[in-house]
């Protein structure tokens, strides 16, 4: 089996070698489903994983914008439309200097997993640009936004591929580009999610990611008679997907411990309770300020400079940042403190080392792509209102929230359960999401 993995991995590597984030979350997936289809007749001579490692398409443009000084600005923009067997493209757009096609490709290869395992009808893609939102006017966003959307117009549409956000792009962003697409093509539909709720918006599709996350953890406690309450939590980034993950936590009887941005973490042992989590929502949704403020406000906090916050003890880690933020020694330090729950709100935050020394150890491991689903499912839940032309409530769409976040959570357990009875929660997403793409592929023909 392991030949053949190779194998696959050396043709792979010939066309995508430069690209290190991609190949890895092949390789990930390689591990788990090649030896799937090898035992499945159905999938034998298709070539089925090749085509869906392709992406069906991948632009690149320029974005030209004026900045305040007058100065004018050139960045580079994207969308990948990974695959549409299931549905339309569907995913987010990330606005960070780190973006390239690596990137956006590994993201976009991963989103047609989850989206699968949302059990919505959505394929998978991804966008974005390498401009920094950081240190930004108003005006500059809004700018930017507009020049963006003058080309990714015409590749998107409710039915074609419909973004979202993603690092650095939150309701703001999305309020900005939703307009300048209405203003070109003088529709209003839903092609964009993350909407406001006074213009097609859907209610918690904010909170969904990190509540969906929190959600996944609780599932897979369940199997071991066990709950979120009493256990302490570190939780890394202090965006969108952390702030929510926080709020659940807490709420279900947790105390979050850790928050983190790009310039280090805070450690507050008394738990980051729902007033501390206001001021950080605010520190960082309005004021857009740094995490290490917090100290300032919460003295008895550390702060910790240039640190990912994996090395303090815990009983559940949500990585909530961004890719390859826990390594092989973060997962070793984890281990050793006493985690035996990992839940991913970030994608691919664990790097390949430290997802095998977390299934080695047999802890409960969720892989992103299962546990940060929510988000991406609460966007197709907002998609369905945008054509039914109707709002449903917040215990609706919060309950059809968990009832998918459950689903996924079966899905996994029926194509990850070892022997033993231990849970390969990579393994199953990784079939569970595969099956039902390529079944659909097969059926297309080969297009
Ligand atoms: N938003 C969503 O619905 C979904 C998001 N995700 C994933 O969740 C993760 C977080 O996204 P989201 O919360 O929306 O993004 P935000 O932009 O709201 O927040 C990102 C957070 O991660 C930190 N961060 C970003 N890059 C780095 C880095 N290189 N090193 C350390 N910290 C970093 C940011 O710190 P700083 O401000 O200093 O950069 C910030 O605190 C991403 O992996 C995203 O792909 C997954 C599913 C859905
Ligand atoms: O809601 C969406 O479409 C985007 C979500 C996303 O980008 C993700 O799941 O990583």
């Amino acid at each position: 089996m392991k030949s053949k993995i190779n194998a696959f991995m050396k043709e792979i590597e010939e066309r995508n070698g430069h690209e290190p984030e991609f190949m890895q979350a092949v390789q990930e997936v390689a591990e788990t489903v090649i030896p799937y289809i090898v035992s499945q007749d159905i999938y034998h001579g298709k070539n089925i994983l090749m085509r869906m490692v392709e992406p069906e398409r991948a632009v690149s443009f320029r974005v030209s914008w004026v900045d305040d000084d007058g100065e004018i600005c050139v960045n580079r923009g994207y969308r990948i439309q990974m695959n549409s067997a299931i549905g339309p493209y569907k995913g987010g757009l990330r606005f960070h200097p780190t973006v390239n096609m690596s990137i956006l490709k590994f993201l976009a290869f991963e989103q047609v997993f989850k989206n699968s395992l949302t059990t919505l009808p959505m394929g998978g893609g991804k966008g974005g640009s390498d401009f920094d939102p950081k240190g930004k006017s108003d005006s500059e966003i809004m700018r930017f936004c507009q020049s963006f959307m003058t080309e990714l117009y015409r590749h998107i549409g409710p039915n074609t591929d419909v973004p979202a956000g993603d690092i650095g792009v939150g309701g703001r962003e999305i309020g900005y580009l939703y307009g300048m697409y209405k203003r070109l093509k003088n529709e209003f539909t839903g092609v964009l999610t993350g909407k406001g709720m006074s213009w097609g918006g859907s209610l918690i599709r904010p909170e969904a990611t990190g509540y969906g996350t929190v959600y996944f953890a609780d599932s897979m406690l369940k199997t071991r008679n066990d709950s979120m309450k009493g256990k302490t939590v570190l939780v890394s980034g202090s965006g969108n997907v952390a702030q929510y993950a926080t709020e659940k936590a807490t709420q279900l009887g947790a105390k979050v411990v850790t928050l983190s941005d790009s310039s280090g973490y805070i450690y507050d042992a008394d738990g980051i309770d729902a007033e501390k989590l206001a001021f950080v929502m605010e520190l960082k949704n309005i004021k857009r300020g740094r995490i290490s403020e917090y100290v300032k406000k919460y003295p008895t906090a550390k702060f910790t400079k240039g640190k990912t916050p994996w090395h303090e003890k815990c009983d559940v880690a949500m990585p909530c940042a961004t890719q390859n933020e826990v390594d092989g020694d973060d997962a070793k330090a984890l281990l050793s403190n006493g985690c035996f729950v990992v839940s991913e709100g970030a994608n691919m935050p664990s790097n390949l080392e430290a997802v095998h020394a977390f299934l080695k150890a047999k802890i409960l491991y969720a892989p992103g792509k299962a546990s940060n689903a929510g988000g991406v499912a609460t966007s197709g839940l907002e998609m369905s209102q945008n054509s039914l032309r109707m709002n449903w409530t917040r215990e609706e769409v919060d309950g059809k929230l968990k009832e998918i976040m459950k689903n996924i959570h079966d899905a996994c357990i029926k194509y990850g359960k070892e022997e033993d009875g231990y849970v390969d929660y990579v393994r199953g997403a990784n079939i569970a999401g595969f099956v039902k793409v390529a079944d659909a592929m097969l059926a297309q023909g080969v297009v």
